[in-house]
């Protein structure tokens, strides 16, 4: 076969190629990693359909999947659409990328619902580049879709669900992260209690000050419970991801069955059991899967008894990430 001539240049016709991608859910903070640590989950999370288009930028075609949801249908606000627009403007791509966006988690629960669209249109969009990036390029444009929602650029989400497994970041600078590997699996009892908790309501109710004493005893926590992840000793992550003295107890009152559900798991056994990201989400940490059967069970009566309706499931850490469906 002849050789096409350097000279010449090779015209990519990819337009109209379509990827599904899935961007999944993730527990955050886990105790006293406020802002700062977060797990991707298996089973829950969005799915983004997208194409490549002749006009630059990208169009959301539609959002659908949780009915009577208020998800934004905007490229401007959607953060599906805000990420898939930083990674085509990171390269400076002349074609565009339109998106259909099926949502599979609730936003304001807690599990990272507008970190997986963020991270899923992302993925996408890259899967859809000449030359697609390494996940670590995409880092700033996950974090500028996470920040249309929730006003913050803050990492414990966007970044455990674009790499898989639990994933450490700075609060102060979130381009500045490390994944803490795990031995071994590592079995969820999850909740979903119907309430729905804004983040930005949730980030106002902190106090803006704290003791140094509880700043102190939180910074140690988060460093026994790091040690304890990579050790794979889920005994004592247990025990230390139930020590947040700032974040968790504030929010907890807005959690009617926070504290029946809290000792539901623990009577069952659970290692330790928390609110995830700021709730209404809580998860408990289990031996293996047919025991977190049994602690999902507790939790759930517990949520019932207290007058709240609920979801429940058992999870597991996803070590993939987003990844092309
Ligand atoms: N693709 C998206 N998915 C979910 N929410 C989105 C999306 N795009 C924009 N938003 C907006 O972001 C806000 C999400 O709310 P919130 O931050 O409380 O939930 P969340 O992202 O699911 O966070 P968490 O699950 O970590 O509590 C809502 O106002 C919602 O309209
Ligand atoms: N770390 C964030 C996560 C939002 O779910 C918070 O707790 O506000």
């Amino acid at each position: 076969m002849e050789a096409v001539p350097s000279s010449i240049s090779v015209v990519s016709d990819r337009q109209g190629e379509r990827v599904v991608v899935w961007g999944p859910g993730s527990l955050s903070n886990l105790g006293p990693g406020f802002d700062a640590l977060g797990l991707c989950i298996q089973g829950l999370g969005d799915r983004v359909e997208a194409w490549r288009t002749e006009t630059p930028g990208v169009t959301l075609v539609e959002a659908n999947g949780l009915p009577g949801s208020s998800i934004p249908c905007d490229s401007t606000t959607n953060t599906a659409a805000v990420a898939a627009a930083a990674v085509l403007r990171q390269v400076g791509a002349r074609h565009g990328v339109a998106l259909r966006l099926h949502k599979g988690l609730p936003s304001g629960s807690g599990l990272g619902s507008s970190a997986a669209s963020a991270v899923a249109g992302a993925w996408a969009a890259n899967l859809l580049l000449d030359e697609p990036l390494p996940r670590e390029a995409l880092v700033e444009a996950v974090l500028e879709g996470e920040a249309v929602a929730s006003g913050s650029r803050h990492g414990d989400n966007v970044l455990p669900a674009l790499f898989g497994g639990l994933v450490l970041v700075s609060a102060s600078d979130p381009t500045c992260y490390r994944r803490i590997p795990l031995p071994g699996p590592l079995s969820i009892a999850l909740i979903l209690p119907r309430v729905e908790i804004l983040t930005r309501t949730a980030r106002e109710i902190l106090p803006r000050q704290v003791t140094l004493q509880d700043a102190v005893h939180n910074a140690s926590a988060l460093a026994f419970l790091i040690d304890a992840f990579r050790a794979g000793d889920w005994e004592t992550v247990g025990r230390w991801m139930m020590a947040d003295r700032i974040v968790e107890p504030v929010r907890a009152r807005l959690v009617p069955c926070y504290e029946p559900v809290r000792r539901a798991a623990l009577s069952a056994g659970a290692f330790g059991c928390a609110l995830t990201g700021s709730g209404p989400a809580m998860f408990a940490l289990a031996r293996d899967e047919m025991h977190a059967r049994q602690v999902l069970s507790a939790m759930r009566e517990a949520c019932l008894q207290s007058g709240v309706d609920v979801e429940g499931y058992v999870t597991a850490v996803d070590f993939e990430g987003a990844r092309q469906l």
